[in-house]
């Protein structure tokens, strides 16, 4: 590729997540095409880019989901995901989803533990389907989080919810991460969602991290504040996405579906309106 922007550079030993040269494809050309990522331990970070850049193909082979050619990926043992969908077992009450494959002798206890965490003992009973959309959001990340991962995976774990219970999901992860320090990458969509949770934005295009912003902005972090703005300018032009244009422009979506109006990219739970991203250059 022509493309030499820097790939993720830190050191090996120190990471906990270790990704070289990663090729993948699907028969019609490479999805990722040679991408480099090394995370350390208890950091967070959010992948960004268009939508089919692929983001979920790295994740899911980070989560292993796909195979990874030998030698290109190394990872922890202790991972888990969340997804955008909750993915709870329907005839199972949300406790044993949540203990579902763990060993420990104290499971139910873990279980019982990881509920409280996340603000859903009371429903430790119920079944998946009559939780509400927040709810089973929070269940599975119960389930992530009782397996005590040095690596979570969060993709789009906030884009099917209303735009209250999403900013309520952002601060219970950001309690979750500051108790527990697992790596996290989170894809998302939303570049104020990255400013907000992520203390490192990595931007994905040509099958490659093609940036590689640091975000050293203070907990608890503010829209208004000048170094939030001007680290989402940055990365909005590192999205290819005209602020100018952006700017005034009433938001199109609500935050349950974030993607339908514009190539994958969103501000603030919104998609940005037409016009407001250039074409793509590559
Ligand atoms: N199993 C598969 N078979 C064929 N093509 C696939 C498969 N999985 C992904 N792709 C293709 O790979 C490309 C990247 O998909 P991916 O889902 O990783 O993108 P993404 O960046 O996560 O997109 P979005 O932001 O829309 O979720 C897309 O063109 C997609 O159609």
């Amino acid at each position: 590729m022509s493309h030499s922007l820097p790939q993720t550079a830190a050191p090996e030993a120190e990471s906990v997540v270790t990704v070289r040269d990663l090729v993948r494809g699907f028969g019609n050309g490479n999805v990722l095409d040679g991408l480099s990522l090394d995370l350390q331990p208890g950091s967070f970070t959010a992948l960004l880019g268009r939508s089919g850049c692929g983001k979920s193909t790295l994740l899911r082979t980070l989560a292993k989901l796909d195979p990874a050619p030998p030698g290109t990926v190394t990872l922890p043992d202790e991972g888990a995901v969340v997804f955008q969908e909750p993915r709870l077992v329907p005839w199972m009450p949300v406790l044993r989803n949540v203990t579902l494959g763990l060993r420990h002798s104290d499971a139910e206890a873990r279980g019982l533990a990881a509920l409280a965490e996340v603000g859903l003992s009371h429903r430790s009973r119920a079944w998946p389907l009559t939780l509400s959309g927040g709810e089973a959001q929070r269940a599975a990340l119960a389930r992530a989080l009782v397996r005590e991962p040095r690596l979570l995976l969060l993709d789009e774990p906030f884009a099917a919810l209303d735009a209250l219970t999403r900013l309520r999901m952002q601060g219970l992860v950001e309690t979750l991460w500051r108790a527990h320090a697992p790596a996290i990458l989170l894809v998302t969509h939303d570049v104020d969602e990255a400013l907000l949770l992520a203390d490192r934005a990595l931007v994905m295009a040509d099958g490659r991290i093609a940036a590689d912003i640091p975000i050293p902005l203070a907990r608890p972090r503010r829209h208004g504040n000048p170094g939030f703005i001007a680290l989402r300018s940055r990365l909005l032009s590192e999205l290819g996405i005209d602020e100018e244009r952006l700017a005034g422009q009433e938001p199109q979506r609500t935050a349950t579906d974030s993607r339908s109006a514009a190539p994958g990219v969103a501000v603030g739970g919104y998609a940005l309106p037409a016009g407001a991203v250039a074409a793509p250059s590559h």
